[in-house]
């Protein structure tokens, strides 16, 4: 695997690539990664010829007060695990090669109604500054096809929205969530839980899987079943943030003739803030 950290040698590589006919799958990350990344790099080579990978832990997504400064960097560690899973290309560009002009001035992309919800509402700006470096990352990359975990269900949709709305080239394609042996879904973040923390954080999932069922007996009580899993979130230990039994197209409040179903969910626990969800087809 060849690491490069500036645009121009990415785009000499890729061209050389594509020249031979390959065709480029792409998995944006942020770096420390785990399990879960490395299986979006198996799906994208089940896919293409040429598996590019990007580490950028991307100031513009990070707001006031977050952990972008204490946002875990661990390049080697990195470059190891996506060599050994076959990735061909990381590209880790710095700050200034991203955001040449500075982070103020940077033209961004917004993806309306569907940014304002859910993360867009406890963390504003957020999905301006995804949008915004996925957009570059495009342009940068110029893959056939990208990949992006379905963990971050509205992050996914965001990113299908504004590919389409910008009429992008680009194949989006959601991954399955990887979750460890006890049901938390991997993430990063999760390095900043307390093995006592740990232990008790699988109960989102745990409220997702029971929401679940309800659903599937029958029940159209939506509020009382979120209701229910965030008292026993409230009772494992978990802050609220939302829990939503949302329509899955475009990730409104489900109503009761809905069939295609997601549940988002996100809590805190000690310093992290945990996403989930689940797909329910009824
Ligand atoms: N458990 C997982 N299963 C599937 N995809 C995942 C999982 N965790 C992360 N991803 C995907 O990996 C890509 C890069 O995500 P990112 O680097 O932010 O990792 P993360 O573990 O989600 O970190 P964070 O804790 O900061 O949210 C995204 O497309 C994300 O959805
Ligand atoms: C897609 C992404 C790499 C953009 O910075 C980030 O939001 C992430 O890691 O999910
Ligand atoms: N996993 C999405 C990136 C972020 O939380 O900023």
């Amino acid at each position: 695997m060849q690491t490069i950290h500036s645009i121009a040698e990415l785009r000499a590589a890729l061209k050389q690539e594509r020249a031979q006919g390959k065709r480029i799958g792409f998995v944006p990350t942020m770096g420390n990664l785990h399990e879960g990344h490395l299986q979006l790099i198996d799906q994208a080579k089940k896919c293409s010829d040429i598996v590019v990978s990007s580490i950028f832990v991307n100031p513009l997504q990070f707001g006031a007060g977050e952990d972008l400064d204490s946002y875990p960097r661990t390049l080697a560690a990195d470059q190891q695990k996506l060599s050994s899973r076959g990735c061909n290309y990381l590209f880790a560009p710095t700050d200034a090669e991203v955001y040449p002009h500075g982070r103020e001035a940077q033209t961004q992309v917004e993806v309306p109604v569907i940014s304002e919800m859910y993360c867009g509402i406890t963390r504003p700006g957020h999905f301006r500054g995804v949008a915004t470096v996925v957009c570059k990352l495009f342009g940068m990359v110029q893959p056939d096809v990208a990949i992006f975990g379905e963990k971050d269900f509205q992050q996914l949709m965001v990113i299908r929205r504004m590919t389409e709305d910008l009429s992008l080239p680009v194949e989006i394609q959601g991954a399955p969530i990887a979750r460890n042996e006890k049901g938390l879904a991997l993430s990063s973040r999760n390095g900043y839980l307390t093995p006592e923390e740990l232990e008790v954080a699988p109960t989102l999932q745990q409220t997702l899987q029971t929401a679940k069922a309800a659903l599937l007996s029958g029940s159209k009580a939506f509020a009382d079943i979120e209701e229910q899993a965030q008292a026993t979130l409230e009772a494992a230990g978990f802050k609220r943030d939302y829990y939503q039994i949302c329509r899955r197209a475009d990730l409104q409040p489900a109503t009761d003739t809905d069939h295609e179903i997601v549940i988002l969910a996100a809590a805190y626990i000690g310093a992290a803030r945990l996403i989930d969800n689940i797909q329910i087809d009824l």
